[in-house]
């Protein structure tokens, strides 16, 4: 694109991201420099900064000093309505594509294709007309493009697909926190139902089923985030499966991901998991388990923000155990879960101070001792047990077990590790139990799944692991946690099945049958799989390799992975730190920060999850029940074998 004076363009704008420009004039280009040029603003700029636009001072409609590279061309007879599918514009770029979608919006035109992808941008409105059984009955069974973009017209397709190929099927709907993905997704599974509904009469429908299951899942996987006041912090793929006519015969919810670290660390203004506030403010239920408000517990005041507006935690409490009810779940195994849910705010409250001996450590005082004796109760478990397990570890050796004493920081390390794994492992039951509620036709002939997954996180940075010397340098951080670097990785590796199945194997077919096309560039993030996951010599490699090494430190970590990775084009070293890596991943050309991984602290506590609790298990055996705990929740979560 050659920029002359009078060229319509769209110009980086710190406010605004993209605001419409003129070229005023162009500098001359030397070979070695980009060239640059002088444009001039449509819009109405007086407030708009021009930092970032070279430093240059601007004010309302004087020309601008502009970075050449942040220019991009405008289309200037591009409808101003917009149009329904991104393909049809001249120029597919970032400012075109935002463009379009705005122009779209302002209509309330909220779907926008690109291809066979559905863009759809939250209307943070309920808009029933567009959902309602005249707009299903419109999309069934017509061709994809025929009709206005619509979540309905990908569920459709996917299932003509489906029936006439007789092929399983996915749907992914991605985005970030707030975007709409959970929203989406209940879309879908109600056109499923529409289409391919169960001819029973008074048999509650599997979408039925699953949107029952919701409240349920959203106590326990959903907690306030600085973007949304009910945030799943999970992955969802939930599989309905359909008989050889079309119908559908069954369904299953399957879980990923879920977010582990925020059962022992929260962010200003965010919240833990929603059943912890509602436990809290349940009353009787409460009083029966020693709880009170929230702010009394280690693992919810690290935010101030103990409510929600406009809800009711005591009335959400209820309608959980309604959830539980419609689920299936017994009283028994209901009293069961909500005392896991008290013993791990209980054990969040134990604290430690150092112990006689060098290195080691002991209980507090007095009043941790009662958390102590509360949460050793409630696990069933012997509370002198629990205690040395948590203050001593079991280190296995040729000659036989070694009992060593630990310090504070890595009894308070042992203690989070255990509430977040047996969190994790009472969310897992619960989802298995809605599984067995719903049933599954283990012979369905085919299956549309739906994947609701966070989509790339990009903050400014991003931890792998910390130490608790680090705290309060993390709470001033929007999010941090080692599942981030999971979520990025897991979006990879659903961008390489998306590269694979768009790219690389339609074109591979057009070479085999000789047709003529141009080849497609497009950006293959293989690379940055292998930097993580490649063995033996790969980020998670080498981290396996530093909790195996007990004398592993974040330097030690980093000079390792240099050492092997250095010259990798997707790894950078921060000039000015020892210990952080930066990873540029495949949404990083989007992303104007880098995700730098913070390695401070010790890493030794990387083993928090599966070492050390493996040492655990050795030491802790669960007490026998006194009071009869249900076989189920002594299996999978009582009996966690720690
Ligand atoms: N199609 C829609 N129509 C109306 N409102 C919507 C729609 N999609 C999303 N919303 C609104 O946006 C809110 C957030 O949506 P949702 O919970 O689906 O986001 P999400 O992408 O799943 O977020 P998270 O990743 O944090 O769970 C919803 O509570 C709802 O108010």
């Amino acid at each position: 694109m050659i920029f002359r004076p009078g060229t319509a363009v769209w110009v980086e704008h710190p406010d605004l991201a993209w605001a419409e420009a003129e070229v005023v004039s162009t500098a001359p280009t030397r070979s070695s420099a980009p060239s640059t040029i002088t444009v001039v603003l449509l819009s109405n700029g007086a407030k708009v900064s021009a930092s970032l636009l070279m430093g240059v001072a601007m004010r309302c409609s004087r020309p601008v000093v502009a970075d050449g590279r942040k220019v991009l061309p405008r289309d200037m007879e591009a409808d101003l309505c917009g149009v329904d599918d991104m393909t049809k514009l001249i120029y597919l770029h970032e400012p075109g594509v935002l463009c379009n979608l705005a122009r779209r919006y302002t209509l309330n035109e909220i779907y926008t294709y690109t291809g066979r992808i559905l863009i759809a941008v939250n209307p943070f409105a309920k808009l029933p007309h567009l959902y309602d059984m005249h707009m299903m009955e419109q999309y069934r069974g017509v061709q994809f493009g025929e009709l206005s973009p619509h979540v309905f017209a990908i569920a459709d397709a996917s299932y003509r697909a489906m029936v006439g190929e007789n092929c399983s099927q996915s749907i992914l709907v991605s985005g970030e926190s707030g975007a709409g993905k959970t929203e989406t997704t209940k879309l879908i599974m109600r056109y499923l139902t529409f289409v391919g509904g169960r001819a029973t009469g008074n048999i509650r429908s599997v979408e039925q089923q699953v949107l029952e299951a919701n409240p349920l899942l959203e106590a326990f996987g959903n907690a306030r985030t600085v973007r949304n006041d009910n945030s799943s912090r999970f992955g969802k793929f939930v599989q309905i499966q359909f008989d050889k006519s079309g119908r559908i015969s069954g369904a299953a919810v399957r879980t990923y991901l879920l977010e582990r670290s925020r059962v022992v660390q929260i962010s200003e203004s965010e919240r833990n998991y929603h059943c912890f506030y509602q436990l809290c403010a349940s009353g009787q239920d409460a009083d029966k388990y020693k709880l009170a408000h929230p702010r009394n517990f280690n693992y919810l005041n690290q935010s101030h923000t103990f409510e929600l507006q406009g809800v009711s935690d005591a009335e959400e409490y209820l309608k959980t155990r309604r959830a539980m009810d419609i689920v299936g779940i017994c009283f028994a195994d209901q009293e069961a879960i909500f005392r896991i849910v008290a013993a791990i705010l209980h054990l969040g409250n134990i604290e430690f101070s150092p112990g006689e001996e060098f290195d080691s450590s002991a209980i507090k005082d007095e009043k941790c001792r009662f958390h102590l004796q509360m949460a050793a109760d409630l696990l069933m478990v012997d509370a002198s047990l629990l205690l040395s397990t948590l203050c001593f570890r079991k280190i296995k050796t040729p000659e036989g077990n070694i009992i060593k004493a630990v310090d504070n920081s890595s009894a308070v390390i042992g203690r989070d590790a255990l509430a977040k794994t047996v969190y994790a492992r009472l969310f897992d039951w619960l989802v298995d139990n809605i599984n067995k509620s719903i049933g599954q036709d283990i012979d369905s002939r085919a299956q549309i799944g739906v994947l609701d997954i966070y989509g790339f996180e990009c903050f400014k940075y991003n931890s792998l692991y910390f130490g608790s010397s680090f705290l309060e340098f993390l709470m001033a951080l929007p999010c941090v946690s080692f599942e981030q670097l999971c979520i990025n990785f897991a979006n990879e590796k659903l961008q390489q099945h998306f590269n694979k199945h768009v790219f690389k194997m339609e074109q591979e077919e057009y070479k085999t049958e000789e047709i003529n096309w141009s080849y497609i560039e497009f950006v293959d993030n293989q690379d940055i799989l292998d930097l993580i996951e490649k063995k033996p010599i790969g980020i998670v490699s080498l981290l396996d390799e530093a909790c195996i090494l007990g004398k592993s430190t974040h330097e030690t970590f980093a000079t390792k992975l240099f050492q092997n990775l250095r010259t990798h084009p997707r790894l950078d070293k921060p000039k000015l730190s020892k210990t952080d890596f930066a990873l540029s991943p495949f949404a990083g050309k989007a992303c104007p920060v880098n995700q730098h991984f913070f390695l401070e602290g010790k890493i030794s506590n990387l083993e928090d999850e599966n070492h050390l609790l493996r040492q655990k298990a050795l030491n802790l055996s669960p007490r026998h029940s006194r009071t009869g705990v249900p076989h189920a929740v002594q299996d999978h979560s009582l009996n966690l074998h720690l």
